[in-house]
């Protein structure tokens, strides 16, 4: 006979998730896929050119489970355009964890930006969305004033550490930044499908800086 001693000591399996936990992972996934998709959509077509059956299309789903998750057109640009501007300062919170002196965090600041304009599918359709905004009946998050300020705080710090002028404006500094970048991101985008665009900013950094420097 088999010993208890004998028995193979049966260890305990991980504990099998839940079916309730598992249709929650599911859920979340097929949600940010719909996400994926509509950003993929928006930042293509744009959004009065775009249909749910589109975003249903893309994501690889039907319709009905495109409507589960996003009541609408609108929720769905919502979701984005909120999406695009948590993205935006996490590019500022990552650049100022490398600890770089005041002006050079400015520098890859705007060069991480143009990376992400230029890579991340979620952040140009936030963009795009924000130019038609007029055709989107719902209340999208404020454009530009988080990003400057992001900007104008780094220009601040290189004046108090001597890195710029003490007559140096570091408010008008910001703005003149952020608007050359959101001018050189429209305009690299509709020439170019935003290849140049590292490049264009690298320009204004060169340009700019420098003057604000003397
Ligand atoms: C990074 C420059 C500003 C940025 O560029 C496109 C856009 C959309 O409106 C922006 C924003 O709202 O901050």
């Amino acid at each position: 006979t088999v010993g208890a001693a004998d028995k193979p000591t049966r260890r305990p399996s991980p504990r099998a998730a839940r079916p309730r936990e598992l249709k929650q992972e599911r859920a979340v996934r097929t949600r940010q896929q719909v996400l994926d998709a509509a950003a993929a959509a928006f930042a293509e077509r744009g959004f009065p050119a775009v249909t749910m059956l589109d975003i249903a299309e893309i994501a690889g789903m039907t319709k009905g489970a495109v409507y589960f998750h996003y009541a609408n057109k609108e929720a769905l640009a919502t979701a984005v355009s909120e999406e695009f501007y948590r993205r935006l300062p996490l590019i500022a919170e990552e650049v100022g964890k490398a600890g770089l002196p005041p002006l050079q965090a400015v520098a890859e600041l705007l060069n991480r930006t143009a990376l992400a304009f230029r890579d991340d599918t979620m952040i140009q359709a936030g963009a795009r969305l924000q130019i038609e905004s007029a055709s989107i009946n719902a209340s999208l998050p404020e454009p530009f004033v988080g990003y400057t300020e992001s900007v104008t705080q780094l220009l601040d710090r290189a004046r108090s550490a001597g890195d710029l002028p003490s007559h140096s404006a570091p408010d008008a500094l910001g703005r003149v930044l952020v608007a050359a970048f959101f001018g050189a991101q429209h305009i690299s985008w509709r020439l170019d499908q935003r290849a140049d665009l590292v490049t264009r900013v690298r320009e204004i950094i060169d340009a700019v800086l420098p003057m604000a420097t003397s």
